[in-house]
């Protein structure tokens, strides 16, 4: 039974893969041998880095796509990718999701590939400033590929950018304003394939939220089993779609009902609530307040009591607890994505969207 929900969070993800080069035999979806190369314990991506603790069984994702972690289509492909190679890996049991927890992030890292992973590493988000020794040149996109004798190419990562206080600013609007219909459709698929991913994960999960969390960032907390929350005045998290003039999809709804229960969502999400810490704590939205340099302590200690209880009883219950609003949109995945292309298209959404957008820019001026 605990594969059922592994197995249902799972339907769909080809998409995700072949992006990938994954190759499908008999229908289950193998690892390209790209990909065995890499799974090791830490692995950088651009907008995300994950170290597994070997000792522990526990890996911390980090989320560090400037300037405020907000999901775009690429962003949720990388996530997807992780959390798929997490899952597979037998010695992952435990996941610890935040975001890079200082104002200003400076990251250096190395990584092999093989050669057909050149364009995906070509992604890596600018800008770059540092210069590595072991390179004689530095491109303007801040990456470098050296092609070695045996195929094995080496690949330097520099990140040096501002990223605010945020956990996640939740789903990119970008990505829904002023896009082709197909194009919010790809898009809308992500964004069900990373909380099925999540929501469906054998693995415990904890967020680790030090920073702002609204909207999908809430969605990807709430996603988690436990939710460990940074006690700081600025930070809010909640489904606040309303605010912006858009909906939020039956599946947060429900995730968000699971949550906090049926009255507290309802304000909740009819108003599009961001809460404060202690409120959050206060309906159940998060589960714990700790000072801010202890969140990510807190969510390690936390972990290894969750790790205490067997997996497989902890994820039979999990899999009853949740499966029935997985199958809900497993089952609607389609007709999910048709709704959400052609409500974000209306013209009245789109002028909705402007308008927020406009106001996010004037709060900044
Ligand atoms: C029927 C059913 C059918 C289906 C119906 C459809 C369902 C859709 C469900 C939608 C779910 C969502 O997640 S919608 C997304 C909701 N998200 C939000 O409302 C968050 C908005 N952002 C914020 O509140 C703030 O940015 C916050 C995260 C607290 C950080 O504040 P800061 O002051 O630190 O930073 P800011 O200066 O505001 O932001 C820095 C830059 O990032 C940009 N930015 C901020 N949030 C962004 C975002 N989500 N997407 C893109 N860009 C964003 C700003 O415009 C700035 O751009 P520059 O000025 O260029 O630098």
């Amino acid at each position: 039974m605990a594969n059922v929900l592994r197995n249902s969070a799972k339907f769909g993800f080809s998409g995700v893969l072949s992006q990938l080069s994954i190759h499908s035999r008999h229908g289950r979806e193998c690892v390209s041998p790209c990909f065995s190369l890499q799974q090791r314990n830490n692995s950088t991506s651009p907008k995300i880095k994950v170290d597994l603790d070997n000792s522990t069984g526990v890996a911390v994702l980090r989320m560090q796509s400037p300037p405020v972690n907000s999901l775009s289509l690429d962003f949720l492909t990388e996530f997807c990718i992780n959390l798929e190679k997490l899952e597979m890996d037998k010695s992952c049991r435990g996941l610890i999701i935040t975001s890079v927890s200082t104002h200003t992030h400076t990251h250096t890292d190395t990584d092999t590939v093989t050669q057909s992973h050149k364009t995906m590493i070509h992604t890596i988000t600018p800008p770059v400033c540092v210069v590595s020794q072991t390179l004689s040149k530095v491109s303007s996109t801040g990456l470098d590929i050296i092609t070695l004798p045996v195929c094995v190419c080496v690949c330097v990562c520099l990140v040096s950018q501002t990223l605010s206080k945020v956990f996640s600013a939740g789903l990119d609007i970008m990505e829904m304003y002023g896009k082709s219909p197909e194009r919010c459709g790809e898009f809308w698929k992500a964004v069900q394939e990373m909380w099925l991913k999540l929501y469906g994960s054998n693995m415990a999960t904890i967020a680790a939220i030090n920073g702002s969390s609204p909207a999908g960032g809430c969605l990807m907390s709430i996603g988690c089993d436990y939710r460990i929350m940074a006690d700081n005045p600025r930070y809010s998290i909640g489904l606040n779609e309303t605010q912006l003039g858009i909906v939020a999809p039956f599946w947060f709804k429900d995730t968000l009902v699971n949550t906090v229960g049926n009255r507290a969502a309802e304000l909740s999400l009819e108003l599009g609530l961001l809460y404060s810490a202690p409120d959050a704590l206060k309906i159940g939205l998060v589960d714990q307040l700790v000072p801010e340099d202890q969140v990510l302590s807190t969510a390690q200690d936390t972990m290894s009591k969750w790790l205490a209880v067997p997996d497989h009883a902890r994820q039979i219950t999990k899999s009853m607890m949740r499966k029935q609003t997985i199958d809900k949109l497993l089952s609607n995945r389609e007709a999910d994505i048709t709704n959400f292309v052609s409500f974000i298209t209306k013209d009245s959404i789109q002028r909705s969207l402007r308008m927020y957008l406009e106001m996010l820019k004037s709060r900044k001026a």
